[in-house]
């Protein structure tokens, strides 16, 4: 790597200062726009992602970037590239607009249709979660880094889903697992829950894009988990798709 692993976690900090910036602004309407899939985009989207691929075009010029807010590459050109960035400026607009803190920054390094290596940024609560694949992933909080490791002890199965699109047909998945408890989190927060063992288990039904996973997904599976395509633990969740839209997806602690 011609980079450093804490240049992406500082750049990361930049760009949740950015979004903080707007978030704090008591005079600050958040600039919300609705996007043509109807999610929406805020002024801090836009920020964050101006911030982040800035400093990526600098430090890693030969890293091709696709990011939610810019431009969208096309399959034949993303599947030629050996490695590239994929950032999610701001994951978790919804929850950014309802002030409840349960948004993140979101950059990871894709090669070969895997993440190898992700760092979450969480703004409001200034912790960052960070992995680069085979070196496992570290919560840094008040300066301290912890490195993390996902649930072992199967007494009580937690899982954790959606806050603002949840879908009942992940219940029947839980229960499967012997989850009795279901917590609802906003964002890539849910990967880092599983890899810091706060829960077990999160399938997802509903659409997600590459971008939404990513970063989380390294960290995820930097502390020992696991992330699979649909809701049985027959196929890896892979990247590089010929559409950037997600099918549902299962990971666990
Ligand atoms: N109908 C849809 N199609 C594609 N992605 C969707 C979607 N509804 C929600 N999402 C994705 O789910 C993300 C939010 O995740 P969660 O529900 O876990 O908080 C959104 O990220 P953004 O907030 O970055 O747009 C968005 O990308
Ligand atoms: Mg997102």
């Amino acid at each position: 790597m011609n980079f450093k692993l804490e240049d992406i976690i500082q750049l990361s900090i930049e760009a949740g200062k950015a979004i903080m910036d707007i978030y704090t602004d008591p005079s600050s309407d958040f600039g919300v726009e609705k996007k043509s899939d109807a999610s929406p985009l805020t002024k801090a989207d836009k920020a964050s992602h101006e911030v982040i691929v800035a400093a990526l075009e600098k430090l890693t010029p030969n890293i091709p970037i696709l990011s939610e807010e810019g431009e969208h590459q096309g399959y034949e050109e993303r599947s030629s590239w050996s490695q590239y960035w994929i950032i999610d400026p701001l994951d978790g607009t919804k929850e950014f607009i309802n002030k409840n803190g349960e948004f993140t920054v979101n950059i990871a390094l894709i090669e070969n249709r895997l993440p190898v290596l992700g760092v979450v940024y969480v703004p409001a609560k200034d912790i960052v979660y960070y992995s680069e694949v085979g070196q496992g992933a570290f919560k840094r909080e008040n300066g301290e880094d912890v490195q993390l490791e996902v649930n072992k002890n199967d007494k009580k199965i937690v899982a954790v889903r959606s806050k603002s699109h949840a879908n009942p047909a992940e219940e029947e998945v839980f229960e499967k697992y012997g989850s009795t408890e279901s917590i609802s989190v906003g964002s890539s927060l849910k990967f880092c829950m599983v890899a810091e063992g706060k829960a077990d288990i999160y399938y997802r039904h509903g659409p997600t894009m590459e971008w939404d996973t990513a970063a989380g997904q390294a960290v995820v599976m930097g502390a020992g988990g696991k992330v699979y395509a649909g809701n049985t633990e027959e196929e890896l969740f892979l990247y590089t798709k010929k559409d950037l839209l997600n099918g549902s997806f299962l990971v666990l602690g």
